[in-house]
């Protein structure tokens, strides 16, 4: 079944409160962050407490990554290294703005995988986008390995390498995020939505969401669990959408029965196309647990 990152929920990797509660809240995925939650002088004390944490706990029903440092700084291999050592088999990459990057990381994976004698390609990579040059890079780091899962776009970086400031219309983030849902699209992989740091603006938070949602985002990273629900709500398929969803299939079994490939439902036409997206409908219904 297609897993669903509605939720990617982020988890600074020095808080052992933090990292014991997230499942509580239940986000789709949780990221342990290594890198801008955490200060220079904390970096090897954090990766020992999620090493610990990953080692003990259980997120059964959670889908757990960690945002590394990226590799050219001190801490990016060893990040890598310790916590696929404790279990970690989802790596975010931040600053993700080459396939040379990907490369790099797939390398250094496979060496771990051969140590550790786990099958080659059991590490996973979802490729943090969040300068220019990563989103000019976008459909050729989507592509860069087989052990991409998915991108996500990163606005607060994104912003500091365009030299704009982050506005609550988001116009400036606009041309990027069509940009990573297509080359996420392209390359049959997820894309995932940016954080929003205002925590206390729930309307504009709920806004860029529906937005998200529309422009095709697999999901959004959130920094509060007070952000999940909304997300939930807004990337989970309506009750009507999945009943419409459900006609619509059964609608063109009925037509197929008859020979007809394309035939209308409640005065709108009904074809291919619009067969696959209720299916997708129902695909995410089934995941959310709706049907
Ligand atoms: C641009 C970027 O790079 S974004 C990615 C890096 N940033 C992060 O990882 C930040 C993640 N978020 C956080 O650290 C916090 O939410 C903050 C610092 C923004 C706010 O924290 P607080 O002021 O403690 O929030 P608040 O008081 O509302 O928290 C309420 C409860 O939710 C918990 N909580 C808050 N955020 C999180 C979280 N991200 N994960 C798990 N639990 C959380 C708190 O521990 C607190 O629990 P408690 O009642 O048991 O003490
Ligand atoms: O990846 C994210 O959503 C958060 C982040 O690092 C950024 O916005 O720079
Ligand atoms: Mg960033």
């Amino acid at each position: 079944m297609k897993k669903l990152r509605r939720t990617m929920l982020f988890v600074p990797a020095n808080n052992p409160n933090m990292i014991m509660n997230a499942p509580v809240f239940k986000p789709d995925c949780i990221i342990f962050d290594l890198e801008d939650a955490i200060s220079l002088k904390e970096k090897d004390s954090a990766r020992d407490l999620l090493v610990e944490a990953l080692k003990t706990f259980e997120y059964c029903n959670c889908e757990i990554f960690a945002r590394v440092n990226p590799l050219y700084t001190p801490f990016g291999k060893d990040d890598v290294r310790e916590l696929v050592k404790a279990g970690l088999r989802n790596v975010r990459l931040p600053m993700s703005e080459t396939d040379e990057d990907i490369k790099n990381l797939d390398v250094l994976l496979t060496e771990i995988e051969k140590d550790l004698g786990i099958d080659r390609g059991t590490v996973k990579i979802l490729g943090a986008i969040e300068t220019a040059k990563g989103v000019i890079n976008a459909e050729k780091i989507a592509v860069a390995s087989s052990r991409m899962l998915g991108i996500s776009f990163g606005a607060e970086d994104f912003t500091r390498t365009i030299g704009s400031e982050r506005s609550r219309e988001g116009e400036e983030l606009f041309v990027a995020r069509c940009k990573i849902v297509l080359a996420a699209a392209a390359a049959g992989i997820d894309a995932i939505d940016t954080v929003y740091a205002d925590i206390e603006d729930e309307e504009g938070f709920e806004r860029e969401a529906q937005s998200a949602r529309k422009l095709g985002f697999a999901g959004k990273s959130v920094i509060h669990p007070r952000q999940i629900g909304v997300v939930h709500s807004i990337f989970t398929p309506s009750k009507e959408e999945v009943y419409r969803a459900l006609r619509v299939i059964s609608a063109i079994q009925e037509a197929e029965a008859k020979g007809l490939g394309v035939i209308a439902l409640d005065g709108k036409m009904i074809d291919g196309p619009i067969v696959d997206k209720a299916e997708r409908i129902v695909t995410l219904a089934k995941g959310a647990g709706l049907l």
